[in-house]
């Protein structure tokens, strides 16, 4: 059975898991593509022999679409992930599940009524080797007691339509999943820091860098640096301190150049060539549940719930510099 895919927003993602679609993931294939750029939906659809449609709603609702594939911008989301809930459709969801979380309580909500998983978000860093590797070494216990994290997401540039709140509601959701995804319990605080200074590189309205503090149920302390203008590269790191022993991510390039100028190696320059092996399995895992006919796995709408209570606490936080509480209500059955 080919999986017939909607996908849903053609900007930088939605053509890069288009690409993906047509070049690696088996299993599949996109028929329908939509975006309200209308030239840029006809344009794509000639160019991947697929129906072209302007609105969401006829595209998730059409014949041709067995699965939703939504790459629009987040304030897009709960629309129409909620119209494919309607329509019985399993849908992939690019982060952030919304960008507040009364939005995503409502797709939770939603989801439970009907009774069985249909969503799995996109946070793709689960899917990470490096990622994968750091949690089973902490699984496995070598470290001892886990005391601090330190994470950095630092992205070469950013666009000027980028805030401050993206930082929080749409860069560090990356950090507040894996922070959970790793350490596998709930953040309970979060604090955000503006340093006194920031880039010449960003633009006039941006505050850049920023710094996280996360504290988790266990009191484990986290910071995250988050730097979207760094300039020289697209590097996400991260390191688990433990009482016996610290783990971290790796350099992630396959090879290494020495030379009189000493030793170098390649640093990525976008989300899509870092995390390219992450989105590729993720993709594959949404293709292959809705294949063998099973419930969704991977990211759910409650770990896109969640990160958005931590989102919501973080951008109080922006505004009074002070800590802010996460309550986290119960998790419903089917999340469990
Ligand atoms: N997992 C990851 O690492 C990444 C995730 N993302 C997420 O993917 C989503 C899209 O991001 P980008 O591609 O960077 O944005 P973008 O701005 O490049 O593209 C968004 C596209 O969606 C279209 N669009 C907007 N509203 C729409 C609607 N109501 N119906 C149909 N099309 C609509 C726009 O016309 C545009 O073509 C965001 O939620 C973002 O957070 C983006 C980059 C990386
Ligand atoms: O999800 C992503 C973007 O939306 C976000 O703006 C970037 O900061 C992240 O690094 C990228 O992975």
């Amino acid at each position: 059975m080919t999986v017939k895919i909607g996908l849903i927003g053609l900007g930088m993602i939605g053509r890069d898991h288009l690409q993906r679609f047509n070049q690696v993931i088996t299993g599949a294939k996109v028929t329908a593509v939509c975006d309200i750029n209308r030239t840029t939906a006809d344009n794509l659809a000639a160019e991947y022999h697929a129906t072209a449609f302007y609105h969401a709603d006829e595209l998730i609702n059409s014949d041709l679409v067995d699965a939703v594939f939504i790459c629009s911008v987040g304030p897009a989301h709960k629309a129409q992930i909620l119209s494919a809930f309607n329509a019985g459709k399993p849908v992939f969801c690019e982060k952030p599940l919304t960008p507040t979380a009364n939005e995503s309580r409502e797709i939770i909500d939603a989801e439970v009524r009907s009774g069985r998983r249909l969503l799995q978000l996109g946070f793709m860093r689960r899917f990470d080797p490096g990622y994968q590797a750091l949690k089973q070494v902490i699984r496995k216990g070598e470290l001892g007691e886990i005391m601090l994290m330190h994470c950095a997401h630092r992205n070469p540039s950013v666009p000027e339509n980028y805030t401050i709140e993206m930082a929080i509601n749409d860069s560090a959701t990356h950090e507040i999943d894996i922070i959970r995804y790793l350490l596998n319990e709930d953040i309970v605080a979060v604090r955000v820091d503006k340093p006194r200074k920031k880039t010449r590189r960003a633009y006039a309205h941006l505050q850049d860098p920023l710094i996280v503090i996360f504290e988790t149920e266990s009191g484990v302390r986290i910071d995250d640096e988050l730097f979207v203008n760094c300039h020289y590269g697209y590097d996400i790191r991260c390191e688990v301190i433990g009482e016996n022993a610290i783990a971290g991510l790796t350099e992630q390039a396959l090879t290494c150049t020495r030379s009189v100028a000493g030793m170098s190696h390649h640093i990525p320059h976008s989300c899509m060539e870092r995390f390219a092996t992450a989105y590729d399995r993720e993709v594959q895992n949404f293709v292959d549940n809705i294949s063998r006919g099973e419930e969704m796995s991977g990211p759910s709408a409650w770990d896109g719930y969640v990160v958005a209570l931590v989102c919501d606490a973080g951008l109080a936080s922006l505004k009074d510099g002070q800590r802010h509480d996460v309550v986290i209500p119960e998790c419903p059955a089917l999340y469990a």
